[in-house]
């Protein structure tokens, strides 16, 4: 069950530790499976790939089945109602309309016989990874492909394992967003697979997405050979609350993202022990009526905690530090203690905006930097689709300008061939 820690009279680091160093992909013993998943991949392509996913998902695929067919994205349309489809075409505007604003724009600037700029170009293919192990995500099917559409990618391989059966909820998604290849494959042979390309499975050149930490130590591994958007692990959420929290609401915020995972991770960090109380009953209620409650035991077990403190700064510095995937802050003055937030993937204002509000609906990111990792990486955004390429022009009146500093710093560097293509030019 979770645990109050009363932190008013002084903190206890040890706790504090336990929650910074939760899950960050330093086990040995699952690096040791991830990379020999990864080898024998690279190696044996797909002979490998249809084994693992018997092994791992119980399910046989072979060069015929692998892919999702137009026969099974039919069948899935007639599986689910008109109610789903409206609502997934109102997340997918919302989605679309916040993500449009990122779109950074091509410049040029021109100046007396120089011309400089930089080009935005999208990446040719990349791969999304829609995790499927213990539940599906339509949810991270539209996540992850809208930047991408957005940022103009001509072709998005997206992967899923089918443990759970294949949804028919995650193929209409991946179809109402225009996703043309769905591989019935997970796990680290899939980011392998995506990697490294096997026959079934082209080759990209970034792999996107969240997934278990198998998932998120094989996309670390395979960083170098293609780029990967961040690593995004089990899910969790941050909560700092004051007096006026409502405990009942605080309690289902914390559960919904314990749900996701064992290795999720809820944490409340409150100034008033009432709340805390509070919180602790109401999340041994409703812990009762819901239906992944095994998982939720183990996650709250191991990774929430309830945190009393005296006041919010101690609150938000012990948040600074965990540096969560989600942070809530529901607190009377809210919006006063944005500029105190340093480290969070993103950040719920008030009690009306609760996490699961983000997840599907609001139209942000969903896939966000998890175990600290908020210190450095961000949201995915339009940015992780596209690169940029610099673009010069000078005249020969410019180059002159310049010509006898660059020979200068070139020859600083003992590189005489760089300081010929200069001097070559010279009249
Ligand atoms: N950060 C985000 O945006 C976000 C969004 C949705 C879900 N999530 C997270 O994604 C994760 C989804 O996890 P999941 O397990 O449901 O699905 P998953 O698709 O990530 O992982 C399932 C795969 O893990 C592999 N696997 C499982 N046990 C294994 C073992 N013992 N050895 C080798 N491989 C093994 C299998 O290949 C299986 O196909 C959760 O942690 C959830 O919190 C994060
Ligand atoms: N909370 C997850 C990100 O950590 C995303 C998600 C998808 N579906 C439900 N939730
Ligand atoms: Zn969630």
């Amino acid at each position: 069950m979770i645990e109050i820690y009363d932190f008013r009279s002084s903190i206890d680091y040890k706790v504090i530790e336990k929650l910074t160093n939760r899950s960050k992909l330093e086990d040995k013993r699952i690096d040791d499976i991830v990379y020999e998943i990864i080898q024998n991949v690279k190696m044996n392509k797909d002979k490998a790939l249809f084994d693992y996913t018997l092994k791992y998902d119980g399910v046989e695929i072979d060069e015929s089945t692998i892919m999702v067919s137009q026969e099974e994205i039919d069948d899935a349309y007639s599986k689910v109602d008109g109610d789903f489809l409206s609502s997934l075409r109102k997340a997918i505007k919302n989605i679309e309309d916040y993500h449009k604003n990122q779109k950074q724009k091509t410049w040029m600037d021109f100046k007396d016989g120089i011309v400089y700029g930089q080009k935005i170009r999208p990446l040719e293919r990349v791969g999304i990874y829609v995790p499927g192990g213990t539940a599906s995500y339509p949810s991270s099917v539209i996540m992850n492909s809208i930047p991408a559409k957005i940022a103009g990618v001509e072709e998005i391989i997206m992967v899923t394992p089918i443990k759970v059966g294949i949804s028919p909820f995650v193929l209409v998604a991946a179809n109402e967003v225009g996703i043309k290849k769905i591989y019935k494959i997970g796990g680290a042979q899939a980011i392998a697979a995506l990697a490294f390309g096997t026959k079934s499975v082209p080759k990209v050149d970034k792999i996107v997405g969240p997934g278990n930490i198998f998932v998120a130590i094989a996309k670390k591994a395979v960083y170098g050979f293609v780029d990967i958007d961040m690593v995004a692990g089990p899910s969790e959420v941050l909560i700092l609350a004051d007096e006026s929290g409502n405990p009942c609401y605080l309690a289902a915020d914390l559960l919904s993202q314990a749900e996701h995972d064992v290795m999720a991770s809820a944490v409340l960090i409150t100034t008033s022990i009432e709340v805390a109380e509070g919180v602790k009953m109401e999340i041994e209620r409703q812990i009762q009526y819901l239906e992944r409650k095994e998982i939720i035991e183990k996650s709250i077990n191991d990774y929430g905690a309830i945190i009393v403190v005296n006041d919010l700064d101690v609150a938000l510095s012990i948040a600074n530090e965990i540096a969560p995937e989600h942070l809530e802050l529901v607190l009377e003055n809210s919006f006063e203690m944005i500029g105190k937030v340093k480290n969070a993937g993103a950040v719920f204002l008030g009690e009306n905006s609760p996490e699961p509000l983000g997840d599907y609906m609001a139209g942000p990111n969903h896939v966000l930097p998890t175990s600290g990792t908020s210190k450095f990486f961000s949201p995915l955004s339009v940015d992780d689709f596209v690169k940029k390429m610099s673009i010069l022009y000078y005249d020969r009146k410019s180059l002159m300008k310049v010509a006898d500093d660059i020979v200068r710093l070139a020859e600083s560097e003992g590189l005489t061939a760089h300081a010929n293509s200069i001097k070559v030019r010279y009249k």
